[in-house]
């Protein structure tokens, strides 16, 4: 046994999250923030390619459509893909944060079927921060934003340093990353402030 909680409700001494002052303004695509990335980069033909958008406070919504590739059950997208959507959508909050951190718990609700060529209505929100750990959450709907609840989620993220990546990540990858002669996207790929 490790000794850790299960829990992903914010211990007592937990703060609300703060915004950081360069976070998106709200309405504005966060764009994708490595275009190999399986939720939402360009460059994963079967890939999610989701669309963040950042909304008020610490908190963003995000679409993702429900493709063939996606299929679990015949016509029905499959639970996995679902909680890969929940955790990008999750994982983008922290670019509001500007801070660099990875999923350590992601718990799943799956209330209703979501067929294949459905857009999935994400939004999320950032609960509390306790040190390096963000709780958050994340609703989705289907036939509009304001649709039934098909999935939902709860998380917590934990803070790392860049070196997370850099030390675990194949190399291939990492030395493609880091080569990239656009300084931002370097930034974005590791999710690093600029
Ligand atoms: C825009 C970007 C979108 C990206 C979306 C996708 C995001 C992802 O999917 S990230 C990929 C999936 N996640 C991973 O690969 C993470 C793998 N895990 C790890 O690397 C490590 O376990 C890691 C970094 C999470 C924690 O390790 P470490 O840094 O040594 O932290 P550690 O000191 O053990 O724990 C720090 C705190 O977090 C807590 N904690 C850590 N892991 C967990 C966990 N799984 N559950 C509950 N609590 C946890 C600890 O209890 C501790 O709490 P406290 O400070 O109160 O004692």
């Amino acid at each position: 046994m490790s000794g850790r909680t299960a829990s992903l409700s914010p211990p007592a001494g937990a703060m609300p999250p703060v915004r950081h002052p360069e976070a998106p303004a709200p309405g504005e695509l966060l764009g994708s923030h490595y275009d190999q990335c399986f939720g939402c980069g360009g460059a994963q033909p079967h890939g999610l390619h989701l669309e963040a958008r950042a909304g008020e406070g610490v908190s963003l919504t995000a679409e993702f459509r429900v493709k063939a590739a996606h299929q679990g059950a015949p016509g029905l997208a499959h639970g996995g893909v679902l909680a890969t959507a929940l955790d990008e959508t999750l994982g983008s909050l922290n670019w509001l944060l500007r801070v660099i951190a990875v999923t350590g718990r992601l718990e799943t609700d799956f209330v209703r079927p979501v067929p294949v060529d459905t857009v999935l209505h994400l939004d999320a929100h950032v609960v509390a921060v306790h040190g390096r750990k963000i709780y958050s959450s994340a609703t989705g709907r289907i036939g509009g934003p304001d649709g039934p609840v098909a999935v939902r989620a709860t998380a917590l993220f934990i803070e790392v340093k860049v070196d997370h990546f850099i030390s675990h990540g194949r190399d291939a990858e990492i030395k493609a990353a880091l080569a990239d002669p656009d300084q931002q996207r370097v930034a974005r790929a590791f999710e690093v402030n600029p």
